[in-house]
């Protein structure tokens, strides 16, 4: 079982788009997945998808993942979902089908599955309504793409147990997600029920000619769904309504909800002559890129968007990067029972990708990110030598004193980074590191930082002779280093070269 998650097992019953997003966002937390899928092209899509999904993970996060689960293609819905402690069911929305495909896994799955259901729509209690164990199924509706956007709405019907809410939130939550309980069920839930609004307007704007689909996006991408990223609405709108906040945005916009601001209670028909119209703006829109081209643009923007908000509130991080930094410290967490380091040559323990918000104006890594690889990578040696979390917060750690960094080449957007750690020197009080940093798989070095580090009580705020368990793991390091080639730009310093004497 991935130590990461409660369950270790999961079994997806259809693979398009969001079969495929769950596939992935399974596989990454390292659970094993079996799926069923009788497209015929089914195992390509899930590949292309998972593609996506890796180099968007690689991209979001340096944090330590678990093992990648097993992916398992299998012939039949009762194959897929023998073993499976969780079955999600991901096929085309229609009651019918999904009734029927539903009742198939209740049959097969074993009685503790909990199965939950992609729909967009459908009603929990429409959907259990043919099953003997109802109990055990509820909606888990995500968003594209599943691997990326942490929102899952778990919606219960009459006959799901609180029980079976309370465990999908917790595998949700465990995995990185974040499950937000629907107190009651009605169609489209919350999410969709907003965005069927704003999708029925915006297809009136369309055939009515006021705008075209590249404005429509442009009034959203540069105004409002910047604000929806990190606040939602009301709290968007309690700012709106300026110092006396949420009170007085009601009284002054209330009353415009009665002016002819929609038309939402109609439903635009979608004949022939719109579909063909939407069509054609939306291909011109897309400027020759595939959907795969524009899955990757749109993967890199949130990603950064993401890394954006874990930056937030002061590096508390907010929102959705509040909680990819939870995330992230349980990922560490759980590394921090690191396997026995190999010390015959420099500790590798820090691999990477350079990330959408790494580049800089001249289209590659800016120079702070190299000293951010170089921190995690100390961080990462100190975990190793005893000093986690547990060490920090009882008072003691190693605070940086020194550091210089040799810039040697680029990096591009996406190149896999390998950091290697050597310790050049230790006593009681101090730490004296070498870090080199290579890109690409064919490791060309691009940096290398030379660091000394204090360890610290940092309560009364001086230096302090570190604690022997911690002592006596870093002289085992510093020993077998000791072997190893002194590299040779160790210890330069920084400067011009003295002009040659005047003959
Ligand atoms: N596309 C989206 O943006 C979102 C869709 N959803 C929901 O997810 C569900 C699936 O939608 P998409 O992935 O978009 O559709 P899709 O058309 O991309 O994928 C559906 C998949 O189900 C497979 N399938 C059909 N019959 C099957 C059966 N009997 N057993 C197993 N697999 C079968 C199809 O071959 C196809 O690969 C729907 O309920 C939808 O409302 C939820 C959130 C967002
Ligand atoms: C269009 N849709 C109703 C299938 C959208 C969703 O259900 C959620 C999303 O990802 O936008």
């Amino acid at each position: 079982m991935s130590a990461l998650s409660p369950i270790s097992r999961a079994a997806c019953i259809g693979g398009g788009v969001i079969g495929g997003g769950w596939i992935a966002r399974f596989l990454l937390a390292g659970i094993d997945v079996k799926v069923f899928d009788p497209h015929p092209d089914a195992q390509r899509i899930v590949a292309e998808v998972l593609a996506n999904a890796e180099r968007a993970y690689g991209l979001l996060t340096g944090a330590p993942l678990p093992k990648r689960g097993a992916l398992t293609f299998c012939a039949s819905v009762a194959e897929t979902v023998a073993d499976a402690q969780w079955v999600q069911e991901s096929v085309p929305e229609r009651l019918d089908l999904k009734r029927r495909v539903l009742a198939e896994i209740d049959a097969a799955a074993p009685a503790d599955a909990l199965i939950g259901s992609s729909t967009s729509g459908l009603k929990p209690t429409d959907l259990q309504a043919e099953l003997t164990h109802p109990g055990r199924l509820f909606v888990a509706h995500p968003y594209n793409p599943v691997y990326l956007l942490p929102l899952v709405e778990i919606v219960g019907g009459a006959a799901t147990t609180p029980e079976t809410v309370a465990r999908a939130k917790a595998v949700l939550d465990a995995i990185g997600m974040k499950g937000v309980v629907i107190a009651r069920e009605i169609e489209a839930f919350v999410g969709d029920r907003l965005l069927e609004a704003l999708w029925r307007e915006a297809l009136w704007l369309i055939k009515d000619d006021i705008c075209d689909v590249e404005t429509l996006d442009d009034v959203i991408r540069y105004s409002f769904g910047l604000r929806w990223a990190q606040m939602g609405l009301f709290q968007t709108y309690r700012i709106a309504g300026g110092e006396a906040g949420m009170r007085h945005f009601l009284a002054q916009f209330g009353p415009c909800l009665q002016w002819p601001w929609t038309k939402l209670t109609d439903v635009v028909d979608l004949d022939e002559a719109l579909v063909e119209k939407i069509g054609a703006q939306s291909d011109a829109q897309a400027g020759g890129l595939s959907i795969r081209e524009l899955e990757r643009i749109r993967d890199e923007n949130l990603v950064g968007i993401v890394q954006a908000l874990k930056a937030g509130q002061g590096g508390e991080g907010w929102g959705a990067g509040r909680l990819l930094k939870a995330f992230e410290q349980r990922l560490w967490a759980q590394a921090g029972a690191a396997p026995a380091a190999d010390t015959a040559a420099p500790l590798e323990l820090v691999q990477t990708r350079v990330s959408p918000a790494w580049i800089d104006y001249n289209g590659h890594m800016t120079e702070h990110r190299y000293l951010q690889v170089f921190g995690d990578a100390t961080d990462a040696l100190l975990r190793l030598i005893g000093v986690d979390l547990a060490y920090v917060e009882a008072g003691h750690s190693y605070y940086t004193v020194e550091t210089h960094l040799r810039h040697l080449d680029e990096a591009k957007l996406g190149e896999v980074l390998t950091c290697t750690t050597q310790i050049l020197g230790a006593d009681e009080k101090r730490l004296h590191v070498f870090h080199r940093l290579c890109a690409g798989p064919e490791r060309r070095e691009i940096a290398t930082g030379e660091h000394m580090l204090l360890h610290v009580d940092s309560k009364a705020g001086r230096a302090c002779p570190a604690a022997a368990p911690v002592r006596a793991a870093l002289d085992v390091l510093a020993q077998a280093h000791a072997a190893l080639d002194r590299p040779i730009v160790a210890g330069r310093s920084v400067g011009l070269k003295a002009p040659a004497p005047a003959a």
